[in-house]
């Protein structure tokens, strides 16, 4: 079938609002279809698909458009270079003007660009990530991290067990395999809509990357204790919690932001769980945060970071984020860390995680939380990953990302207080 303008024009109108880069990627492209009902599914694919596309590469893109850098000349050059659309498939679209300058746009070699173009990354982070790991570790990083990522889900296990899902799922034509690693999870091949389906309805499964499940592990919560989740945001990593501990005991989830906690209601009352107290709290040194002091087994930091490590779901986020941001985030992280840690008590378990892959935002926190607390022992990730049978090769520290194990870019360290 050929691409039609009129939906090709949506997409152009789309890249436009995105490149202006005033809000999330995803909440303007979810703002757009709320405001155009008359867009069907097939066409919303499109629109997503191909801006994001761009998103991806904007800067080998720019490169190769030449001087006239227009969200029209983008798309297409995606649609050619990196998709592999031929004329005769864009034939619908292009103008007779185009022919050449397409022509000239896919000649462009990737090799020949500098490095940071190549890989679609800014200067500045393209220098952080060199310095961290290597050019050729981080090339291949960026490369990983410029796919789409698949839709994993996760069991509840107070709802379904993961055989009994993926049997129901096949019945309904949505293929799908268990996770490599995480106990709960179920990777899709394709990107079903799940809002309506019955097991989603009533908590048999949530959507969480398997990355993100294994943080939950890390934390390990057992049955009738004390925990936090500290960031808890909409509760991705809180109902996993909850379920590890059989809903039995309590567990706190906080969160400054009061619409992120409202948005896990709905979530908690689909989960069944009946564990969780969600409590809106004013900075990491809430008076109701301090009230807890010492008092509980386990406490999950899921700091907010710049999320680097998911960029093959918000691809904006390389070009939005810059080295300033960053360094202060990892001012306020090293506060959360710090103010969640007095929560812990002797033998309980603090676990610090993000999903960026940056070192300013991850060991060098922890380092300095080490250095400046030496009640706190680390204890290995991956020993305790693999103590509950998740066969993962992670050492002290767990450091998942697209390249090595397929999940998105996660960081955690685990920590116990003597
Ligand atoms: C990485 S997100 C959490 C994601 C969530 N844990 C999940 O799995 O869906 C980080 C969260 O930290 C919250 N946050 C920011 N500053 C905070 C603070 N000082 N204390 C507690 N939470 C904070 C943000 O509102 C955000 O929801």
């Amino acid at each position: 079938m050929p691409i039609s303008p009129a939906v090709f024009a949506r997409a152009e109108a789309v890249l436009g609002e995105l490149l202006r880069f005033a809000a999330p990627a995803d909440a303007t492209l979810s703002q757009y279809f709320r405001r155009h009902g008359e867009l069907g599914r097939a066409d919303r694919a499109f629109v997503a698909e191909t801006t994001f596309a761009v998103l991806r590469r904007r800067r080998s893109l720019t490169a190769r458009c030449g001087d006239d850098v227009t969200s029209r000349r983008l798309l297409l050059a995606s649609l050619a270079c990196v998709q592999g659309l031929n004329r005769r498939e864009l034939e619908s679209l292009l103008r007779e003007s185009e022919t050449k300058w397409l022509a000239e746009a896919k000649a462009v070699k990737l090799a020949d660009l500098p490095p940071p173009v190549r890989c679609d990354l800014p200067d500045w982070l393209y220098e952080m990530l060199v310095a961290q790991m290597g050019e050729a570790a981080a090339e291949a990083l960026a490369e990983a991290s410029k796919h789409s990522a698949p839709l994993d889900l996760r069991v509840n296990p107070l709802k379904a067990e993961r055989e009994a899902v993926l049997a129901r799922l096949a019945e309904d034509g949505i293929a799908g395999v268990a996770t490599p690693f995480s106990p709960l999870g179920i990777r899709l091949a394709g990107k079903p809509a799940l809002a309506r389906h019955p097991l989603f309805l009533d908590g048999s499964v949530e959507v969480q990357d398997e990355g993100s499940q294994l943080l939950g592990y890390l934390v390990q919560p057992k049955r009738g204790e004390m925990v936090a989740d500290f960031c808890a945001g909409a509760g991705g990593k809180t109902l996993l919690l909850g379920a590890l501990m059989r809903s039995q005991g309590r567990l706190y989830a906080f969160d400054v932001s009061a619409p992120r906690l409202a948005a896990l209601k709905p979530r908690l009352a689909r989960s069944g769980l009946s564990n969780v107290h969600p409590v809106r709290i004013e900075s990491e040194r809430d008076a109701r945060v301090r009230r807890l002091a010492g008092k509980l087994d386990r406490v999950l930091v899921d700091a907010p970071c710049s999320g680097l490590g998911t960029l093959r779901r918000n691809p904006d986020l390389k070009w939005r984020q810059t080295a300033k941001a960053i360094a202060e985030l990892a001012v306020k992280q090293a506060s959360i860390l710090a103010a969640a840690s007095t929560l812990v008590k002797p033998g309980g378990r603090l676990v610090y995680a993000t999903c960026s892959p940056l070192a300013a935002e991850n060991d060098v926190i922890v380092d300095a939380f080490l250095a400046a607390h030496p009640e706190f022992v680390p204890l290995n990730a991956g020993e305790v990953l693999r103590a509950q049978g998740i066969a993962i090769e992670a050492g002290e520290r767990l450091r998942l990302s697209p390249l090595e194990q397929g999940v998105d870019g996660f960081f955690a360290a685990v920590l116990e207080r003597r």
